[in-house]
């Protein structure tokens, strides 16, 4: 029996052995086995979507991944702010702009002045000159006759006795003397008022937008009230420039009452604590009485808060005679205590400051000697002469 059990176990460990032997020898081997399943994917984040309320995010059927819309402020950039330069020197900058009526008035007459013979021919040239130049006839006789006297005096002259006789009596027709002050400065608590008068076209607003910026540029806070309700364009036109150098615009509706407007405007002039407050009217010139209760009403309503301080005429240098004209009938009308002259730029005829101070005994405050925003200065007489006769 123990030979038998014997038996099966080395057969059994035979049997073992050489199964094993045959799984080692016929073995598959590894290139022969079956590409390994791919790695599953990794896990993504899931994704989130922010769509732009009403931008693209909401019609690309949510398939994209949309980016965060960028802060508002961003998107709307505020119009930056300038800060204009001072007014001081602005016409010493400005006076090559006076080339023309240099040409004409002030080397014109200069080289009439130093022919050796100055006959009757010679000096209706001169008168001529200055008729041409706009000076007016009355200063113009005043002037040549002042010359004929001074010359007689002279005898010979030399050029550089010329070129001082014509300066002086320029300037003295020119009136050095006249207080240009443009009073734009606050009492108190409550701001100065500039009104702005003047037909339309001749530059008024152009001026008003221009006169915040000389105001500005000198440190003061300014307020401007689009009181020309008629013409929308130019309550737009204000609306930029006050912009510009962040002043306050104070806007009616078309057709408004530009008194309301004035009102309005000098009443955000005081709760902002403004320095200035500029009105710019609307200075139809259909009739004389219909011009005067339209001013007269501005006028009344703003004296409810505060006081005009500054009736600004506006007049246009090019218009000669006829612009004379309609700057009288403003002067009949209100109480004009200055004058911005428009456009001198370019023209030859520089002597409407002489012949507007004369005419409308106020004196020329402001002068505007280009279309550029920073091209209105205050008037210097003595820069005027000089620029005219030249160097
Ligand atoms: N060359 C020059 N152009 C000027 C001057 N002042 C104003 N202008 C220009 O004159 C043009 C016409 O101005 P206006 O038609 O008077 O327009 P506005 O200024 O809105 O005047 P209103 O009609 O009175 O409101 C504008 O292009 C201004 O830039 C100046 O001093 N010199």
């Amino acid at each position: 029996m123990d030979g038998y059990l014997g038996i099966i176990v080395i057969v059994a460990i035979v049997a073992i052995l050489a199964v094993g032997g045959l799984w080692l020898l016929f073995r598959p081997k590894a290139k022969d086995l079956p590409p390994a399943p791919p790695a599953p994917p990794e896990p993504k984040a899931p994704v989130v979507e922010e769509p732009l309320k009403g931008g693209l995010g909401e019609e690309d059927g949510g398939t994209t991944t949309t980016l965060p819309p960028p802060p508002i402020e961003e998107l709307i950039k505020a119009p930056e702010i300038e800060v204009p330069p001072p007014s001081a020197g602005r016409m010493i900058r400005l006076r090559s702009r006076l080339a023309r009526s240099q040409n004409v008035l002030g080397r014109g007459l200069l080289e009439l002045l130093s022919r050796d013979r100055l006959d009757d021919d010679v000096w209706d040239e001169i008168e001529e000159t200055l008729i041409t130049a706009d000076v007016g006839v009355a200063p113009t006789r005043a002037m040549v006759e002042e010359l004929r006297t001074k010359v007689k005096v002279l005898g010979s002259r030399t050029p550089d006795e010329v070129r001082r006789l014509l300066r002086e009596e320029l300037l003295t027709q020119v009136a050095p003397d006249l207080d240009r002050t443009l009073h734009t400065r606050p009492h108190g608590e409550r701001p100065a008022v500039v009104l702005v008068v003047g037909v339309n076209g001749t530059g008024k607003t152009t001026t008003s937008g221009k006169l915040a910026r000389v105001l500005v540029g000198d440190g003061g806070k300014v307020v401007l009230g689009a009181a020309d309700t008629f013409r929308a364009a130019a309550t737009d036109q204000l609306q930029t420039w006050g912009d510009r150098v962040g002043a306050g615009v104070v806007r009616g509706p078309e057709g408004g009452d530009p008194a309301s407007v004035a009102f309005d405007a000098v009443a955000k002039g005081i709760e902002d604590k403004a320095d200035t407050v500029i009105i710019d009217t609307a200075g139809r010139l259909h009739t004389k009485t219909g011009l005067m209760d339209e001013l007269g009403k501005v006028k009344r309503v703003i004296e409810k808060k505060a006081t005009v301080d500054e009736v600004l005429l506006v007049l246009d240098a090019t218009t000669g005679q006829n612009g004379m004209r309609q700057a009288q009938v403003f002067a009949e009308v209100v109480n004009v205590t200055g004058i911005a002259l428009t456009k001198l730029d370019g023209t030859a005829k520089g002597g409407i400051v002489i012949s507007v101070q004369r005419e409308l005994g106020v004196p020329v405050k402001l002068v505007g000697l280009g279309e550029g925003p920073d091209d209105l200065a205050p008037f210097d007489p003595e820069v005027f002469v000089d620029a005219l006769i030249g160097d």
